[in-house]
């Protein structure tokens, strides 16, 4: 699995964290910034991570600012992003089996860097359920044109 992370100076040192819990996984990924704690704007790297997956660069992406708000909107712009907002394991493993999201985001301002882990492994390690989610998800992708 390839994984691509970006954050604002909000989720830098959370980024940094997860990228250590990537290598412990053997999970390849890219970082597209921001690289140090100036103030920067969260769009400028929501973007091009959005853009990555949904071209199919990527298999799943990470976003991290300090809510995960604005990441999460601006990701959710972008056709065939479904931007998952997590605060807890229970909704990382439901994003991901009931939604399929590809895009995991977090607030470095909310959650703590030990729950950040567990929804990181939850969220990578949990496919798709299919099913009766299937035809849900194909109903959200109807609503971009798809
Ligand atoms: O987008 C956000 C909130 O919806 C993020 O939390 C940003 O990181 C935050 O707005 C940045 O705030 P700052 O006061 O400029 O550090």
């Amino acid at each position: 699995m390839k994984v691509v992370l970006g954050s604002d100076h909000g989720g830098l040192k959370l980024k940094e964290s997860i990228k250590k819990v990537l290598e412990e996984m053997n999970v390849m990924y890219e970082d597209v910034g921001c690289d140090c704690p100036d103030s920067v704007d969260y769009p400028d790297y929501a973007l091009p991570v959005a853009e990555k997956v949904a071209k199919g660069e990527f298999d799943r992406g990470i976003l991290i600012c300090g809510t995960g708000i604005g990441m999460s909107i601006t990701a959710n712009k972008v056709r065939g992003i479904r931007c998952a907002l997590v605060t807890d394991e229970y909704s990382a493993r439901m994003s991901r089996e009931h939604n399929n999201a590809n895009i995991l985001a977090l607030g470095e301002r909310v959650t703590g860097p030990g729950l950040a882990e567990g929804i990181v492994r939850t969220w990578l390690n949990t496919e798709f359920a299919g099913g009766r989610h299937e035809r849900r998800v194909e109903k959200i992708g109807a609503l971009e044109g798809e």
